[in-house]
């Protein structure tokens, strides 16, 4: 029997060639049994892609020798999905993280988004489709299926360009973002943790140290405590020494952070103190959700200050308060907090959690959704998760409101919208499904999109099953566990998501825009209502409507 590999291409804009390919079926994906799964044979879907096709301008002074030999700057490995929205879903994703990668920025970037120059080379890799090959990622097969589409689009030899799976590109992303000292240690312990699990010894190029991007694997321990062993050529205790000195280094960053806790928790002590202007206790609300959803944007518009919002992923890294006025007079922070993304490993919630705490000790929660994406489902559940390992409790999960931002995206069939997540969750229509024929074994670059060996086959089965009990599991993932383990795991994971949906379903929820205001004076309402719920306001200042802080009442000024 083949196991599937499928190929999706898609651009990025400007840069012109992005290839995703799948080399095995995801744990995320639904599993093999269920009528929604992926089949076990070879398969190619070409996705159309809404990024322009056009090559990148070339600025003045460039070199025009390589004009006419285009290559990528982006080879991104998603494994594949049904419905094909989800997949596609996946993909911008995908894209939008290799984008949001860039050299550390100071306070707001020159030039738009789409214009900056992308890095090197980067495979974004499903953490989920994690290998016993550390060194390469992939088994043999999909090495060289990727190999082949590398050197079809780009003459010199590939694979020797930096490599980033999607935890490490993520990582990366973090340290980059992220603009206070603290922000710093929470990324580098979250890069320690992440290349205690998977790389043992780095050779890293320019003596600059990196958290991935630019290390060369030169050796590799195996996964688990059982382990595969060594590739061969690394010495044991050379192995043992990386790992003490990671060990070492994580305690003394850990004992770093501990004091930015407490010295947060003090913060926030004479915060409370200090109180609102009525002498209350001055509550504070924190504005989660998942990354680039609009809680910046909204937390701006909201407080009428200036906050950091773009179509980055993870724009914001470092949490930042400000003060809004309710519309019964009591003033109250707002938390604009990191956001979250889905298929992160625990350990990388963790390494953050001093940046969480402010949502744990939150007097309230905004969970702030993109009502325009359409893999909101999944998305509106990841946020949960999150909150839910960080330690929100139940009942502060019970209380959250919930604001469905971007409904100036909304489309207007898609009015309905009470129903449009359960729709869209089942909309898995073969028509829409862009797989094509399984006889299709190779794409137009005459690459082999299968597994053609049995060898290949275990190397595949081998990446679906490895051992994950280095404790980086994602949510959905069976981890180390069997395949009928890891059955049983998806079929609890699908159940207990369900039960969690439909648990908190129930929350209040305000539909908004943070671009022109809608739905803000609401929410407001809402937040006041929620944390004061059985105060009598006072009618005067509960009559006073939300104002855009800067201009008219049509269309506010949102920074860029
Ligand atoms: N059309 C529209 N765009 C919005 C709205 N709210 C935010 N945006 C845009 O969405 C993008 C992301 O907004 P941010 O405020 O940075 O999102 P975020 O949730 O803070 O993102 P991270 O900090 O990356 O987690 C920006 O380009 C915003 O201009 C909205 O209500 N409507
Ligand atoms: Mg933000």
């Amino acid at each position: 029997m083949f196991r599937a590999i499928s190929t999706v291409r898609a651009q990025l804009r400007p840069f012109p060639q992005t290839l995703t390919l799948s080399p095995i079926p995801s744990p995320f994906a639904l599993p093999l049994d269920s009528p929604h799964s992926v089949p076990p044979i070879p398969s190619i879907s070409i996705l159309s892609s809404p990024f322009t096709s056009t090559p990148p301008r070339r600025r003045q002074g460039d070199d025009d020798s390589s004009s006419s030999h285009w290559s990528p700057k982006v080879f991104v490995v998603q494994p594949r999905l049904r419905p094909a929205t989800a997949l596609q879903a996946k993909l911008d994703e995908a894209l939008n993280l290799a984008n949001s990668l860039e050299e550390q920025r100071d306070v707001s970037y020159g030039t738009e988004f789409f214009k900056k120059e992308l890095p090197g080379h980067v495979v974004v890799q499903n953490p989920a489709a994690r290998s016993t090959h550390a060194d390469t990622y992939f088994g043999k097969g999909t090495l060289k299926t990727v190999k082949c589409h590398l050197n079809a689009v780009e003459s010199e030899h590939a694979w020797g360009k930096p490599v980033l799976d999607r935890v490490g590109l993520i990582i990366e992303i973090f340290h980059a973002h992220a603009q206070t000292k603290e922000g710093k240690l929470q990324a580098e312990l979250a890069a320690l943790m992440y290349k205690r699990t998977r790389l043992v010894r780095l050779r890293v190029s320019g003596g600059r140290s990196t958290f991935g991007g630019e290390a060369e694997v030169v050796s590799a321990r195996g996964r688990g405590s059982g382990g595969r062993g060594f590739i061969s050529g690394a010495g044991e205790t050379e192995l043992q020494l990386q790992r003490r000195r990671i060990l070492e280094r994580r305690k003394q960053l850990l004992s770093e952070i501990e004091d930015v806790r407490r010295t947060r928790a003090l913060q926030r002590a004479a915060r409370k103190r200090h109180g609102g202007s009525r002498g209350q206790d001055m509550a504070t609300v924190a504005v989660v959700g998942y990354t680039n959803a609009g809680k910046s944007t909204l937390v701006s518009t909201l407080s009428g200050s200036h906050l950091y919002s773009d179509d980055r992923l993870f724009a914001t890294v470092d949490p930042k308060l400000r003060s809004v006025v309710l519309p019964s007079g009591r003033k109250v922070l707002l938390s604009d907090t990191v956001g979250f993304i889905s298929e992160l490993p625990v350990q990388l919630v963790e390494a953050f959690h001093a940046t969480l705490e402010e949502v744990v000790e939150a007097d309230l929660l905004v969970h702030v959704v993109d009502s325009s994406a359409p893999n909101l489902d999944e998305q509106w559940d990841t946020v949960l998760q999150v909150l839910e390992q960080i330690g929100v409790s139940e009942e502060k999960l019970q209380n959250m409101i919930e604001v469905r931002n971007k409904i100036d995206l909304e489309k207007e069939e898609m009015g309905a919208d009470d129903c449009g997540e359960e729709n869209e969750a089942s909309s898995d229509s073969g028509a829409e499904d862009n797989d094509t024929a399984p006889e299709q074994l190779h794409d137009e670059n005459n690459c082999n999109v299968s597994l053609s060996s049995s060898q290949d086959l275990e190397e595949a089965m081998d990446d679906e099953q490895c051992d994950c009990s280095d404790g980086w599991v994602s949510p959905g993932d069976g981890g180390g566990a069997s395949k009928d383990q890891q059955k049983k795991s998806s079929k609890d994971w699908k159940m207990m998501r369900k039960d969690s949906i439909s648990q908190y379903k129930s929350v209040a929820h305000v539909k908004t825009s943070a671009v022109t205001g809608v739905g803000l004076q609401e929410l407001l309402e809402l937040i006041d209502k929620k944390l004061e719920p059985q105060k009598v306001l006072e009618r005067d200042v509960f009559d006073r409507k939300w104002r855009p802080p800067r201009g008219e009442d049509t269309g506010i000024a949102v920074e860029q």
